[in-house]
């Protein structure tokens, strides 16, 4: 079984943080909006509310990128797409497999929204046999017997694991053992992988359990503030507490 790191280190080599990597997807969620209604240009501080970020932390993070507006004017929406886009690899495509076509599996490959970004679902891959050649979205689903020859058939690097937590490092092993170098993980269990393997992992259920904690705060804060409990702790202290950053932009995914 593989060993080692699951994740890279806070500072990628091109000297972007790992932190601004996770946030350069928010502002280019917003951009593309910002482009499919024709604005040609932006302030820091519109984009930075459009991103759900601070407008310091913006400037700070287009610094990294060599970017940095001309006053009075903000930032050309056009070249910062393309910029960003270059920056997260997206001006390739990016053919992606999808492991485990179960509820979620299906879901994920219904969804419009990788084509658009450019990520290419290749090919459609499950252990049940009875699955075997029924389309999915339009794709046939294939054995896991054949899934080393598909990996290098596709030239696939992102691996989508969507099976039973069970099976999924077994099912990560031999996606890094086939040449699959970077894994979005939805099943509810930590990866091992090897140096040089990227895991991110996804689990709603935990963004929920973070909801939770804040609607228990605020019914703390209202509970301080009708009567005569201890001080209300502040809205953002129990962001802070619950390992988020102060302006809430820490998206759904994280490293492993
Ligand atoms: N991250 C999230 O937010 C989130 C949300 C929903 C579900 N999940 C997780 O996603 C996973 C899938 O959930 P689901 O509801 O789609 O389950 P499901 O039972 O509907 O589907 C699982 C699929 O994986 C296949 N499978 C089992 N072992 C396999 C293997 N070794 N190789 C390839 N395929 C294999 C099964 O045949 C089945 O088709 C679960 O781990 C679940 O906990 C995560």
């Amino acid at each position: 079984m593989a060993t080692g790191r699951t994740h890279r280190p806070a500072t990628r080599s091109r000297g972007i943080p790992e932190a601004t990597v996770a946030r350069l997807p928010l502002y280019l969620r917003a951009l593309t909006a910002l482009s499919e209604r024709s604005v040609p240009t932006v302030s820091s501080e519109e984009l930075a509310a459009a991103a759900g970020v601070n407008s310091a932390k913006l400037r700070k993070d287009f610094s990294y990128l060599g970017s940095y507006g001309t006053r009075g004017v903000g930032y050309d929406v056009e070249y910062l797409v393309y910029q960003i886009s270059r920056e997260l690899g997206l001006t390739q495509d990016w053919p992606v497999v999808i492991v485990g076509i179960g509820n979620l599996g299906a879901a994920l490959a219904n969804y419009g929204g990788f084509a658009s970004r450019g990520f290419r679902v290749a090919a459609l891959i499950d252990a049940d046999a009875a699955m075997a050649g029924k389309p999915v979205a339009g794709i046939p689903v294939q054995h896991t017997d054949d899934l080393e020859k598909i990996i290098k058939d596709n030239g696939v690097s992102i691996g989508v694991i969507a099976t039973p937590a069970g099976a999924a490092q077994q099912v990560c092993d031999r996606l890094v053992a086939a040449g699959v170098t970077s894994i979005l993980n939805f099943a509810p269990t930590v990866l091992s992988v090897p140096d040089g393997v990227d895991v991110r992992k996804v689990d709603l259920s935990i963004e929920l359990q973070i909801l939770a904690f804040h609607e228990q705060r605020k019914a703390g804060e209202e509970a301080a503030s009708d009567g005569a409990g201890p001080a209300a702790v502040t809205r953002e202290e129990s962001a802070r507490s619950a390992d988020q950053g102060p302006d809430g932009d820490v998206p759904a995914v994280m490293p492993a």
